[in-house]
């Protein structure tokens, strides 16, 4: 039975860190003797990706024992420990996480369940108590293979995998790829006012991972909005945390959760994890049975040994499985590259003028690309390679005519870089049986991107594709065609914090839904790349304070907070309280920001209140046109500044029409800059009365026509310009150079 906890308390099994945003999530926990037991998993692998099991039948003494010995290990001497490092990932390591630079506050010891525990590093591992260390390993590993292959047995139950036991298979053979973990976080004498990484964001490449540790705190697992949540420690119990490759198998329906450890206590702490793979040699694909069409697929085939190797070259916190930012996105570029050889290939006799064209395009390529150096390289570097015969390239040769022969590897490259049998059909058909395409592998052996330029760039073309939309063959190379038009070239706005950041925030918003950026990471990482001067400076110290990475929501709202206006509460009465003070347009220009912070007013509402704040004889004038859009009345406003601020002053000074300012013989700024923006007008001047009449007939002031919202005279005549009684109703047109020679 699932048991879900009360929220937050410090001794229930979920609370909320008290760190991260206050959070309702309960994390289930899961007692595997219950008869709904599988399906309670199920649910919680959909939800989470991660929980807790209960009565799990592992004897507490073999725990303690295993616990005991790691310990032990850990209270040597560094030199001591030393002997069983550097990690290759097996053995001792220290501080340092795989190989790309991850740091952590940790020690560790990783173990291979394969190998026996034979190599001599192993030896190191149990130098002080040989056999006793060693036995407590084999048997806690065999416990942890039985507990992941009843999980795995439940889940398969519950989703109705067949055969039955295929999914714990994978973890229960003696080829299965599986290790165990110690992890050690030494305490600290003088416990820091900040927290620790202990060990950073990410996920667990295998299926699943049994979890367990001593009673100190700091495992954090991210829910589906993003927030961290904390795992509370209980020593007597698992927890099960999903994988990679349970989340291809299940094709995204699992999700293998985000997770990191962070410390700051005076305790230490000691977790024990084992992590069930597949054999090395199993494909991993979403199950048939889950998803019969293979167009369905979100992920495309590959053997555990290749995902592991690629992932083992990324970093602790990139996510392989995820959407990348198509920004820095190899895979688009590939995707490009793709269809560029395909289009050529199709069209092969024209060879010399096609790769010209071809060149051109890739050349085009590399200008909207971020990654432009390392694309275009690579990509002339594939293409050379593809269009090359013994290693020779033939372009010149091939102008001319013969017929190019491409080697059985090159045509392998070439149907993978393109996703589609086309080209092997279009240049005469060769072997069958070629994998489905996945163009990272052919890139890398091609061009070693990921070495030479991406350092730790995830493979993560495990994925078919982002776009949902890219359901069939057909699908996608339409949308390989679309993805071909160079896209709008967007700039991406810098910030220096010197204006409101509302205003960047949004225009970051709409560059990423523009260029489709989608991941967290990537927003923060571009928006952060662009700041200069003061802005600059407060990520630096941003970026000091706060270890953890900032999701896009958080980053949004720090930048506001310090650099936004705040947003309204009211946000009705922010607009109704904008007052005309200055002059019009800045008026308009704070409307216009603060209407954008609204998203529910109707037209008119906008209208009404965008008059209420214009000065009383502006006021009326434009409310009483009622002019159907907002920046129509804008529009009149602007253009009737000057007008009605004369007539205002005429009706002032009795009748003389004469500009107060006019003895001195120019025009103040603000006015200068009305006059320069207003094009010369003729003012047809209507009395209210006269008015009436059209209004009422609903015609136009104007011309007479029906006057609908979209209605416009065409060629426009006059302005319409209202007076009321006592006003002078000259029928001179208004003539700005008179009035300023006057
Ligand atoms: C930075 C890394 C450490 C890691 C290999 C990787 O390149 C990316 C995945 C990491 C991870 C996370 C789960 C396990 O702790 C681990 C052993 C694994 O299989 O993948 C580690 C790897 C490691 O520590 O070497
Ligand atoms: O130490 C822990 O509690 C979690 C560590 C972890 O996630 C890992 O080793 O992969
Ligand atoms: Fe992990």
């Amino acid at each position: 039975m699932v048991v879900l906890l009360q929220p937050a308390t410090f001794d229930s099994d979920v609370y909320v860190n008290p760190k991260c945003k206050p959070s309702p999530v309960l994390i289930p926990v899961v007692d595997l003797t219950e008869p709904d037991a599988k399906t309670q998993i199920v649910k919680a692998c959909e939800e989470f990706g991660f929980f807790k099991i209960v009565s799990h039948g592992v004897l507490p003494d073999l725990m303690t024992q295993l616990e005991q010995e790691a310990n032990n290990f850990f209270a040597l001497p560094h030199s001591l420990k030393e002997k069983a490092g550097p990690t290759d990932p097996f053995g001792y390591g220290s501080k340092q996480i795989g190989s790309k630079g991850d740091m952590g506050w940790i020690e560790y010891i990783l173990l291979n369940a394969n190998n026996h525990l034979e190599s001599t590093k192993t030896a190191a591992v149990f130098q002080q108590t040989p056999t006793i260390f060693r036995e407590a390993v084999e048997e806690y590993m065999e416990e942890m293979k039985g507990i992941s292959s009843k999980v795995l047995d439940m889940v398969a139950e519950e989703l109705k995998i067949e055969p039955k036991e295929k999914l714990s298979n994978l973890v229960r053979v003696k080829e299965s790829d599986s290790c165990l973990r110690m992890n050690h976080y030494p305490d600290k004498e003088e416990s820091p006012a900040k927290e620790e990484i202990g060990f950073g964001e990410h996920t667990d490449p295998q299926l699943i991972s049994v979890l367990r540790s001593n009673d100190t705190e700091g495992l954090q697992i991210c829910v589906k909005d993003g927030t961290w949540v904390a795992v509370p420690p209980d020593h007597s119990s698992f927890f099960v945390i999903v994988g990679d490759t349970l989340q291809v198998l299940t094709n995204g329906r699992f999700k293998s959760v985000k997770h990191r450890v962070l410390t700051n206590t005076k305790k230490s702490r000691l977790s024990m994890i084992y992590f069930a793979g597949p054999p090395l040699t199993e494909k991993i694909a979403p199950l048939s049975c889950l998803v019969p069409k293979q167009e369905d697929w979100l992920y495309k085939e590959f053997t555990w040994s290749q995902y592991k190797s690629s992932a083992y070259k990324t970093k602790l916190g990139d996510y392989r499985l995820e959407p990348s930012d198509p920004m820095t996105d190899n895979i688009t570029i590939a995707a490009q590259l793709a269809l560029l050889m395909e289009q050529f290939t199709k069209r092969f006799n024209g060879f010399g003028e096609r790769f010209d064209k071809v060149e051109k395009q890739i050349g085009a390529l590399q200008e909207t690309s971020a990654t432009t150096a390392a694309a275009t390289e690579s990509n002339t570097a594939v293409l050379q390679s593809l269009t090359s015969v013994s290693g020779t390239n033939q372009k010149g040769k091939l102008a001319s005519g013969p017929p190019v022969k491409f080697t059985e590897e090159q045509l392998l490259d070439v149907e993978l870089l393109s996703g589609t049998q086309k080209i092997r059909e279009a240049i005469g058909g060769a072997g069958e049986g070629t994998s489905p395409c996945r163009w990272w592998w052919c890139l890398e052996r091609k061009t070693n991107w990921s070495t030479k330029h991406q350092q730790g760039f995830p493979p993560n073309d495990f994925r078919v594709q982002d776009d949902p939309t890219w359901k069939t063959t057909s699908d996608r190379d339409l949308n390989h065609e679309k993805r071909l038009i160079p896209a709008a070239k967007m700039d991406f706005p810098s910030y220096d914090g010197t204006t409101n950041a509302i205003e960047w925030l949004q225009k970051c918003e709409d560059y990423f839904t523009d260029q489709g950026v989608i991941s967290d990471e990537a927003r923060v990482r571009q928006a952060t790349f662009v700041l200069t001067g003061k802005a600059y400076h407060w990520n630096n110290n941003l970026r000091r304070l706060v270890t953890q990475q900032l999701s896009w929501r958080e980053f949004k709202q720090t930048c506001k907070s310090r650099y936004g206006k705040a947003d309204s509460v009211n946000p009705m009465g922010e607009l109704s309280n904008l007052r005309h003070t200055r002059t019009v347009d800045d008026y308009c220009r704070q409307f216009e920001e603060c209407l954008g912070r609204q998203t529910k007013l109707t037209v008119d509402q906008q209208s009404w209140l965008f008059c209420a704040g214009l000065t009383d004889s502006l006021s009326k004038e434009v409310e009483y046109l009622r002019l159907a859009k907002i920046f129509k009345a804008m529009e009149y406003a602007r253009d009737n500044e000057c007008q009605i601020d004369n007539d205002k002053r005429t009706r002032t000074f009795g009748g003389h029409l004469a500009p107060a300012r006019r003895s001195i013989g120019v025009l103040q700024p603000q006015q200068e800059e009305a006059k320069q923006a207003t094009p010369r007008k003729y003012w047809k001047k209507l009395t209210v009365e006269e008015m009436a009449e059209p209004k009422a007939k609903g015609l136009c002031f104007n011309c007479d026509e029906l006057f609908t919202r979209d209605h416009a005279c065409n060629p426009m005549l006059f302005h319409i310009m209202p007076v009321r009684d006592g006003d002078n109703q000259e029928d001179e047109p208004y003539d700005e150079e008179n009035w300023k020679d006057e």
